[in-house]
């Protein structure tokens, strides 16, 4: 890439208990893979561990976590503690990257807000810049439909339902997984434009 046309690194941490998240956050990662010049990174909170030196690199991190129980999993609230003294103790590590967040339930709504807002103020403990997903509500009208982007209608992150008899190779469907991808598409740009602007 030229010194204008920096490389970005999106990295998309997440964890999934069944493998339905992990669909969403495929989908986040190929979205963010469209931009040129993205590189992107998928790390399950099993991985972590291994992976500070990564996060540390990235221009921006996605976080996604099913939520169970009305926030995210356990295996990602763990991951979440982990980075306080992973990054903030060690120098506010993750300070003006780009942040954003998606989760998956069972339930059309499920509380996945809590999970949202939780992986938000997260974000915002360490510093980050938070994306929204900028897009409209949809599903919300007579001509509207499960087929619709956005059909379960968040604007603080991107939002997918998995019906709980089926397997992640069916659900979340496919319209969650095109908003995921938007998501991570947007949050590859903005990474763009903040590191066109660090150029400057
Ligand atoms: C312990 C537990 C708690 C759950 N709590 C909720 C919940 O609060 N709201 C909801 O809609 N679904 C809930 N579910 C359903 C999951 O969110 C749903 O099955 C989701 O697709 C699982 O994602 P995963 O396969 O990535 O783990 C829960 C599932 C489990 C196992």
């Amino acid at each position: 890439m030229s010194k204008t046309q920096p490389i970005v690194r999106v990295a998309v941490v997440f964890h999934s208990g069944y493998g339905h998240t992990a669909k969403q956050a495929q989908a986040v990662a190929a979205g963010a893979a469209t931009v040129t010049g993205t590189e992107t990174q998928l790390i399950p909170v099993e991985s972590a561990e291994a992976s500070w030196g990564d996060l540390e690199h990235a221009d921006a991190i996605v976080f996604g976590a099913p939520t169970y129980m009305a926030g995210p999993s356990a295996q990602f609230k763990a991951f979440q503690d982990a980075s306080s003294r992973k990054v903030l103790a060690t120098g506010f590590k993750w300070r003006d990257k780009i942040a954003a967040g998606f989760s998956n339930s069972g339930s059309r709504s499920g509380d996945k807000l809590a999970t949202l807002i939780q992986i938000a103020l997260f974000a915002a403990q360490h510093g980050m810049h938070w994306v929204n997903l900028g897009l409209p509500p949809a599903n919300n009208s007579s001509t509207g439909s499960d087929a619709d982007l956005n059909r379960l209608g968040f604007f603080l992150g991107a939002g997918a339902q998995s019906n709980v008899d089926q397997g992640p190779d069916v659900a979340p469907p496919e319209s969650d997984l095109t908003t995921a991808r938007h998501l991570g598409q947007r949050v590859a740009l903005v990474a763009s434009q903040f590191a066109r602007g660090r150029v400057v």
